[in-house]
């Protein structure tokens, strides 16, 4: 049976790598890249063909940072297909980073100089701000925004006698101590890429304490450090060209388990999976506070749309 997968942020970097590994693992699959960019969309598209000739390749406009955007594209997949069977969580932003310099030369003569270079602990941090919806944007795009398509995907994904699979693409930058349970969303820390991160490994496991049952399953991975417009981001590439020999060596892919992509000193690639530092009382806290806030964002839906139609009304009776 042909299997429908969906992969957010397909357009480039890891995404785009994923989409060419799934179609040379799997002729038969139907892959939806939702992207916010559709010219990008169609560039990826037309790469992935290039290499894929016969393979079935749709695009889906998806901005995850936007409520409303979120709910349309979730009506098309609805419209379109009758199952996702994997649904790939990836698109991610790490805006406006900045590294401590100092900091990295303190630790690279301390004993945590590899776990330095694996995590990115006490290096970055981030400015974020608000987006469209009054949510911080790092925590709209990274995971509330895909935890919005999956309730409304829930139909598509949770199918009696049938499993499906989300997949979210973490960090090893996620961290216990960058989230508040008190502060959800990251409104007052300077690192909300890592709290988003360990929001998306706490989010894995509620919903999969949750959704097992109606055969809904949920993990996540990591695909350790990698060239991409997002690392491109942090430093320029000629600077990544030189420190990239240092950090191969040290580099860093059960419902527990991360999935760490590794690389050896001696450059061979491989996974191991590894626990996450997870706790059970706070992860239910935090999807009970997701539902919660999904509720608000809905209803500032409602109220902007009906505000919206009241305001069209007016004006045609003021014509
Ligand atoms: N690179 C690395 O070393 C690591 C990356 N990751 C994670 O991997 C994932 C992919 O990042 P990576 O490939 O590195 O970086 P890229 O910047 O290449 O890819 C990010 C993708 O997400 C898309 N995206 C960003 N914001 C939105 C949005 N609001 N709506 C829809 N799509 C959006 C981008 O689209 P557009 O082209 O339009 O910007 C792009 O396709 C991220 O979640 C990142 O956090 C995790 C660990 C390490
Ligand atoms: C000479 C100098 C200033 C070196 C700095 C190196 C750092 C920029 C990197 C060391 C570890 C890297 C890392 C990431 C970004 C770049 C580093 C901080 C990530 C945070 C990128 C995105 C992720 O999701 C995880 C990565 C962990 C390691």
């Amino acid at each position: 049976m042909e299997k429908i997968v969906v992969v957010t942020g397909a357009n480039s970097g890891i995404g785009l790598a994923l989409c060419d590994r799934l179609l040379s693992e799997d002729g038969r699959l139907r892959l939806c890249l939702a992207c916010r960019n559709m010219k990008r969309a169609e560039a990826a598209r037309a790469t992935l063909l290039v290499s894929h000739g016969s393979a079935r390749v749709d695009l889906l406009h998806l901005d995850v940072g936007s409520a409303q955007s979120v709910l349309s594209a979730a009506e098309e997949l609805k419209a379109r297909y009758h199952r996702v069977d994997f649904l790939y969580l990836n698109a991610g932003i790490m805006p406006n980073p900045t590294v401590d310099i100092r900091a990295f030369f303190k630790g690279l003569f301390s004993r945590n100089v590899i776990n330095m270079f694996a995590t990115a602990e006490g290096l970055l941090t981030q400015q974020d701000q608000l987006n469209s919806d009054s949510l911080q944007e790092v925590f709209a795009t990274n995971l509330f925004g895909h935890f919005l398509l999956i309730r409304e995907l829930e139909p598509l994904l949770c199918q009696p006698g049938h499993t499906s699979r989300l997949v979210w693409t973490s960090s090893s930058n996620a961290r216990r101590s960058a989230f508040s349970i008190q502060d959800i969303q990251h409104r007052r820390g300077k690192e909300p890429y890592s709290s988003s991160k360990y929001a998306s490994d706490m989010l894995s496991m509620a919903l999969n304490k949750h959704k097992n049952q109606q055969g809904l399953f949920s993990s996540v991975i990591c695909p350790g450090l990698v060239m991409t417009n997002l690392t491109y981001g942090i430093l320029p590439s000629f600077f990544w060209t030189l420190i990239m020999p240092v950090i191969r060596g040290t580099e860093s892919l059960d419902p527990r388990a991360k999935y760490h992509s590794l690389t050896s000193g001696l450059g061979t690639n491989y996974t191991e999976p590894r626990r996450m530092d997870l706790d059970d009382e706070m992860t239910e806290v935090f999807f009970s506070k997701l539902l919660e806030l999904e509720k608000e964002v809905r209803r500032n839906l409602s109220k902007k749309t009906a505000d919206s139609e009241h305001y069209q009304q007016y004006l045609n009776e003021i014509q």
